[in-house]
């Protein structure tokens, strides 16, 4: 990308910034250049009421300086919602880097983008996500306090955790649907087998779970296949599986107007993100008798050891909090049927009630 050009892109974007359609009283939002490195950031910090703002950072070669506007605002306030129901005493918030992480990631933009980080004195505490890693975060590190999840900070990577609250959330799921967490016999279909997913099969496996595996990288669903003695099914037929739960853990935007009417499961519980397309298939997913677990309230454990995860520490506290999301959806599993709503609409409840009473 040409630098002038997006500098005067970003321009005419700021001066929008509070008529954007994702716009929703986000406190401030930083938009951070570094001649340097070629360094073009934007920092979303949403909500600091319950703490200051955690949210990692994306590096995403964005086709405009616009789309990764859009992206900064919904991630960050997403990272509100998430923090506040996981009952962190955190924000939400979020940074978007704009660049090809493959290609135009250098030492020199890491250490510019923590510069940044550093400017915004503690209101925004960064960590990793798609397309920065950890050693990547040992970079910014070396510019700033403000950072999560680095060998000095943190457990490693969260994944396992993620996975574990995953795991935790299905049985929270079983036993309000069938009465009984037991996972013994019970069909699962768990579509995406990365860091998460494939940890999760394990953990559902050993559990006495009968699985059905989906995943676009075939070594590594016939390695999961073979692990697991688990039925196999094409990734676009995945949520159609006959089975007790489906557990999206691939990408976001699964459940929507074309897959929501052929899901056979009861329950819809996994780790991928944003996996409603839009609000309104909470609904639809309720209309259906498919009790879903909303994404962010099942997904929350790697944030949560991210959060509290101390230098060296044991993780026995990490995993108790993460354990605890079983609560949490118990609650709002609970709540959604009391009041006849769709579940996501309960969580974002839930998470606004927190935030206004802080
Ligand atoms: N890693 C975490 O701690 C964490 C935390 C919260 C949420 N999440 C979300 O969980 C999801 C999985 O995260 P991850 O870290 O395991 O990612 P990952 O990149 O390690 O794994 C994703 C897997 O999904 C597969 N995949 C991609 N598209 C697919 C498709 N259309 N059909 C079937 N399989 C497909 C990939 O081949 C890969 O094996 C993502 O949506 C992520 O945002 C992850």
């Amino acid at each position: 990308m040409n630098a002038p050009v997006i500098g005067r892109k970003l321009q005419s974007v700021e001066n929008g910034m509070f008529d954007h359609p994702e716009f929703r009283g986000h406190e401030q939002v930083v938009f951070g250049h570094d001649r340097a490195s070629g360094l073009f950031t934007i920092i979303a910090v949403h909500d600091t009421r319950l703490g200051p703002a955690l949210g990692g950072c994306r590096m995403w070669a964005y086709a405009s300086s616009a789309e990764a506007l859009t992206d900064a605002l919904r991630l960050s306030r997403g990272m509100t919602y998430k923090n506040a129901l996981a009952g962190l005493d955190l924000g939400g918030g979020k940074a978007v880097i704009i660049g090809d992480a493959r290609s135009a990631k250098t030492p020199e933009l890491l250490a510019a983008f923590g510069a940044q980080v550093d400017r915004l004195g503690g209101t925004y505490i960064t960590a990793e996500d798609v397309g920065i890693s950890a050693p990547d975060m040992e970079i910014v590190a070396t510019r700033t306090d403000h950072v999560r999840g680095t060998r000095a900070t943190g457990l490693g990577d969260p994944s396992p955790y993620t996975a574990l609250g995953v795991f935790c959330g299905i049985r929270a799921a079983l036993r309000h649907r069938f009465g009984s967490d037991s996972l013994e016999g019970r069909r699962v279909c768990v579509k995406g087998l990365g860091h998460v997913g494939m940890d999760l099969a394990g953990q559902l496996h050993r559990a006495g779970a009968r699985l059905v595996l989906a995943d676009i990288h075939k070594p590594t669903l016939e390695d999961a296949a073979a692990r697991f003695g688990a039925e196999v099914v094409a990734a676009d037929a995945a949520h159609a599986a006959d089975v007790d739960v489906f557990a999206p853990c691939a990408l976001g935007a699964g459940l929507n107007d074309e897959t929501i009417p052929q899901i056979r499961a009861g329950i819809v519980a996994g780790a991928a993100n944003n996996q409603l397309a839009e609000e309104r298939h909470d609904e639809a997913l309720r209309e259906r008798g498919i009790l879903y677990a909303p994404d962010y309230a099942i997904n929350a454990g790697g944030v949560i050891s991210i959060a509290l995860a101390t230098p060296g520490g044991d993780d026995a506290l990490v995993r108790s909090k993460v354990e605890a999301i079983d609560e949490t959806l118990t609650r709002i599993f609970e709540r959604a049927e009391r009041l006849s709503l769709p579940t996501q609409q309960v969580a974002d409840t839930l998470a606004e009630e927190r935030l206004a009473a802080a």
